[in-house]
């Protein structure tokens, strides 16, 4: 079955736009954890637009689920992920002012650098994971360096279900997926992942996780989170 980590960067956003705390990333945490979700994921970015490093802080203390705390590993980053060492980190080529994410790593440029921290991590008992392309040259050198999971970027396949042009673009996720399964990665997947896009999607065999943010906040403003998420994970538990 496909694990749901719920990404609560949009909660954050939320909550930045005053300055009393509402609503409560971890009230959104604990209500995403009641109803099923296997896992929380944040992005602390640098310009902290939304998730705050003691947000990470306040969700390690309560977390009872899979924890996923992704970024570009910068300094900063970094000295988060040691101190609180997650169930997950996954590694995003992110600028720092990046609109959002919007590619995978280029691992011919960045492999050198990367191998290190990934062993880092991993030796703080971090499961590691690098959010990659579908290009399969890529996916191979992903497991050179030591990394355990990759996570497919989707929104190359979001646009294209969107447009109804989805087959070709599939059939790219499915053969990253298998690349990786038959290389020993693990394989997770997300961005721009919805309630109508992610029964497709996973009928990729062996997902291991979706990480779920904007469309989920956005679909609990018209039926609340519990049941936003409770919506997610029957397209999942059906699979
Ligand atoms: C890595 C990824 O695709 C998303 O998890 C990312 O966290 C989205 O970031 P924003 O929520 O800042 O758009
Ligand atoms: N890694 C993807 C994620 O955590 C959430 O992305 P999105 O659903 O907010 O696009």
């Amino acid at each position: 079955m496909t694990n749901l980590s719920v990404n609560l960067n949009k909660v954050a956003l939320l909550r930045n736009a005053r300055n009393f705390g509402k609503p409560s990333v971890i009230e959104a945490a604990l209500t995403c954890i009641k109803a099923g979700a296997q896992g929380i994921t944040v992005h602390p970015r640098p310009d902290q637009r939304h998730i705050k490093p003691e947000d990470v802080d306040a969700l390690a203390q309560i977390l009872t689920v899979e924890f996923n705390i992704e970024g570009n590993p910068s300094p900063q980053f970094l000295e988060i992920v040691r101190k609180i060492k997650p169930t997950q980190c996954t590694l995003v080529p992110d600028a720092p002012d990046a609109f959002t994410s919007d590619h995978g790593w280029d691992l011919a440029t960045d492999g050198s650098w990367l191998r290190p921290i990934i062993g880092e991590l991993k030796d703080l008992g971090v499961r590691v994971s690098l959010f990659m392309d579908t290009d399969l040259t890529q996916i191979e050198r992903a497991k050179e360096i030591g990394s355990d999971r990759i996570e497919l970027y989707t929104e190359p396949y979001a646009t294209a279900f969107r447009n109804g042009n989805v087959e070709s673009v599939f059939q790219d996720y499915q053969k990253a997926a298998h690349k990786a399964q038959e290389i020993g990665l693990g394989v997770n997947a997300g961005h721009d992942l919805n309630l109508q896009n992610l029964e497709k999607f996973c009928t990729i065999s062996g997902i291991l996780e979706v990480s779920i943010g904007h469309a989920l906040i956005a679909d609990a403003l018209e039926v609340g989170l519990f049941n936003a998420v409770q919506d997610y994970l029957k397209i999942l538990s059906f699979k």
